[in-house]
């Protein structure tokens, strides 16, 4: 089955939103916008948060945010329980929230990096899974403990 990706943004996102979503489109995943749907200033928790939480009920495999840091939608994103929303400002780092953290969600500064290297952390977020193992453990102990 296609993997179903949710997608969002603020108006600083909003361009290479709508490029991510096209080329996903051409690839023929699954996928959802959830906003913003023009340049027009908005309030990012207002498309991170329905994006977050189609990753929480389980109705999309990961989620893609844009802001122009990427800390708005990236704050927002991770108060949701089961979502691991991960910052994305270099290559090495996107490889890493995939293999280390399992990371769910990943987040786009717009204002930082290029289209081209906005779409490349795309690709490179889909195509790199978790490592298991000692990083499992890890991730399991996200949660607030319990004693
Ligand atoms: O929320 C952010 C930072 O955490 C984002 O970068 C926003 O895109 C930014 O704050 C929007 O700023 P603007 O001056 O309202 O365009």
């Amino acid at each position: 089955m296609a993997l179903r990706i949710a997608i969002g943004s603020d108006h600083a996102g909003f361009q290479y939103k709508q490029k991510i979503l096209a080329w996903l489109q051409e690839q023929n995943f699954k996928t959802a916008d959830y906003g913003t749907y023009s340049e027009e200033s908005m309030d990012y928790p207002d498309a991170a948060h329905p994006v977050a939480n189609a990753v929480e009920k389980g109705e999309y495999d990961f989620g893609i945010l844009l802001c122009g840091s990427a800390n708005g939608v990236c704050m927002t994103a991770n108060k949701h329980q089961g979502v691991r929303a991960g910052l994305a400002w270099n290559l090495e780092v996107v490889k890493l929230i995939r293999q280390h953290n399992n990371a769910n969600v990943i987040c786009l500064p717009a204002r930082f990096i290029s289209e081209h290297q906005a779409l490349e952390y795309v690709k490179e977020f889909l195509n790199t899974p978790f490592e298991g193992g000692r990083h499992a453990t890890r991730v399991n102990k996200m949660g607030i403990p319990t004693c």
